[in-house]
């Protein structure tokens, strides 16, 4: 079984972050690390962050990769620039396959992550990346192409982002692109591929963005191509959406990423 890394923020609901990542690296048969970067308390309206310092984010990465066969690796909310930076680091020891979700954008609510952030991200990590995941409001960050509201600017952002040399790019319309389809775009190379499924009318996607990112990764890990895993990936957070759980009434529907009961 191959050890799959994911170097994420908490999540204190358990929709997204690191607790979406482990549950489905378990239901994907990989057996699944974590660093955790900061921890993510979310309340009404808004998502308080508290970043871990950079000494205990470093003591995990070291503990992880000093010891353990890694080959995968899955970054989401690293928090600011100096965790991003020493993300990089680490992974220039250990070269991996790193799968990047430049989470920006919470649907819980508006982060704080500032413009350097994104230069970083954009000049750093994504160099290192195998492939990166953004949603739509990513992607026009990433790309400077704002707002994206259709397929040829789906396509466009993919390519522009390519540029910032991450080999292949996956842009998720989801339930931000207008429509009843929720269309996903893979740039493989100069090869390319659309993926749709019907929107589902729901609100148990938190952490839909996490999971895929994960599913990905992980379908990487047990010898699966991009292509495939992408659309695997896409069915698997399909039913998660579709058989979410409601975990409050008073929150509204909370998606939780490995508990996909299908009747
Ligand atoms: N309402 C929905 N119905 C069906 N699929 C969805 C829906 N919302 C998101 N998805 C899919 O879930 C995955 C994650 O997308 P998204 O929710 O946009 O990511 P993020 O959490 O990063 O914003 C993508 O494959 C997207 O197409
Ligand atoms: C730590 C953390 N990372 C990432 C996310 C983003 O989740 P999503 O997959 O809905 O984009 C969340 C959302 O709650 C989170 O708490």
């Amino acid at each position: 079984m191959e050890n799959v890394l994911t170097i994420a923020g908490a999540d204190s609901l358990a929709g997204g972050g690191i607790q979406a990542d482990l549950k489905t690296f378990e239901e994907l048969d990989v057996f699944g690390v974590s660093a955790i970067t900061s921890v993510a308390s979310i309340l009404p309206g808004k998502v308080a962050l508290a970043q871990l310092a950079p000494e205990v984010i470093n003591q995990q990465l070291t503990s992880i990769l000093s010891q353990l066969p890694v080959r995968f690796v899955k970054t989401g909310l690293l928090g600011d620039v100096t965790t991003l930076d020493l993300v990089c680091a680490q992974l220039r020891q250990f070269p991996v396959w790193l799968v990047v979700d430049p989470v920006l954008v919470f649907k819980e609510g508006a982060t704080d992550l500032a413009a350097d952030y994104i230069a970083a991200l954009r000049q750093r990590l994504l160099p290192l990346a195998y492939v990166t995941t953004p949603n739509l409001d990513e992607a026009a960050q990433l790309s400077g192409l704002a707002p994206i509201t259709t397929r040829e600017q789906m396509r466009t952002a993919a390519q522009r982002i390519q540029t910032l040399g991450c080999p292949n790019v996956v842009v998720k319309g989801g339930s931000r692109l207008a429509g009843t389809v929720a269309v996903d775009y893979l740039r493989y190379g100069e090869e390319e591929y659309w993926f749709e499924e019907p929107k589902i009318q729901k609100k148990t996607t938190d952490g839909a963005g996490c999971t895929f990112s994960a599913a990905i990764t992980a379908l990487l890990a047990t010898g699966v191509a991009l292509p495939q895993a992408v659309a695997q990936a896409k069915q698997f957070v399909h039913a998660g959406i579709d058989h979410g759980v409601v975990i409050s009434e008073q929150l509204g529907s909370v998606w939780q990423g490995a508990s996909r009961r299908q009747e």
